[in-house]
């Protein structure tokens, strides 16, 4: 683990999107093989960081590094799997036909797609059309799109929204087990409750970077009980520093 290299190098990142200065200044790591939290409000700029480490997003300035190449370089895409806060399935095929596309377009092995139906326990769905699936299964789908051909690094902007808490904690026991094969993976939320299943956190708030390192080591840092504790501390420490 000592000797990897980051999944994603970011060195002064800054994107302006219209007149915001959506992420402000940006430098951070995400150790390959962890589970990195994106964590910070509406509006705070997770979804630029993660178009921007994805590629598709362009940057004001600043450096980009993914699996050692400079984000959007064409050799990522097969190894990139991202999952948006849109629905990526089509509502008149079943689970099983809309893999099968996906598999063909993104050039996958066709044994792809009973492993990524087995990986993400949508076996039960398979045959089912993807209008008919629950929301969390739904999530699943798109999760198993992304899963296709292997990426090492998965980006997932929102992934748990509006899911119950059984679903939630189905889809966190499915991250768990990605990362434990070795996968990194990114995710975004804005629930805190989120923030203590990753290894790693990114607090985010007005496009900056609040504060990083393990749930443990931030709520050490403040003394704070809970993740959502430790970012109120370190707003209010970020506010009395502005104003000295
Ligand atoms: N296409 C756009 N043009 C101009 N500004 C934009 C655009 N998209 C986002 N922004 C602005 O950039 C900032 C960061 O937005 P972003 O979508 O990255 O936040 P977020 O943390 O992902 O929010 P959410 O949790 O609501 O998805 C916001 O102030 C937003 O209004």
């Amino acid at each position: 683990m000592l000797n990897k290299s980051p999944a994603v190098q970011i060195g002064e990142l800054t994107v302006v999107r219209g007149r915001t200065t959506a992420l402000n200044d940006i430098t951070l790591d995400v150790p390959a093989g962890h589970i990195v939290g994106l964590i910070g409000p509406s509006g705070c700029g997770k979804t630029t960081l993660m178009r921007a480490i994805v590629g598709v997003q362009r940057i004001t300035s600043g450096r980009i590094t993914v699996l050692g190449e400079a984000a959007g370089h064409r050799s990522l895409r097969s190894q990139i799997g991202y999952v948006t806060q849109a629905p990526s399935v089509y509502d008149d095929l079943s689970v099983r036909d809309n893999l099968r596309y996906f598999r063909r377009v993104l050039g996958a092995p066709a044994s792809d797609v009973d492993r990524v139906i087995a990986q993400t326990g949508l076996g039960p769905q398979a045959d089912s059309l993807a209008e008919s699936l629950s929301g969390g299964q739904r999530s699943r789908a798109s999760l198993a799109v992304a899963l296709m051909g292997s990426p090492r690094l998965l980006v997932l902007d929102e992934p748990t929204v509006g899911l119950d808490p059984v679903l939630h904690n189905d889809l966190w026991d499915i991250f768990h087990r990605l990362r434990d094969a070795g996968m990194s993976i990114i995710v975004s939320s804005h629930v805190m409750d989120e923030a203590s299943r990753c290894d790693g956190l990114v607090l985010l708030r007005d496009g900056r970077m609040l504060a990083s390192g393990s749930p443990a080591a931030l709520r050490e840092r403040t003394g704070a009980a809970s993740i959502e504790e430790a970012f109120i501390d370190l707003i209010n420490e970020q506010s009395t520093g502005d104003t000295r």
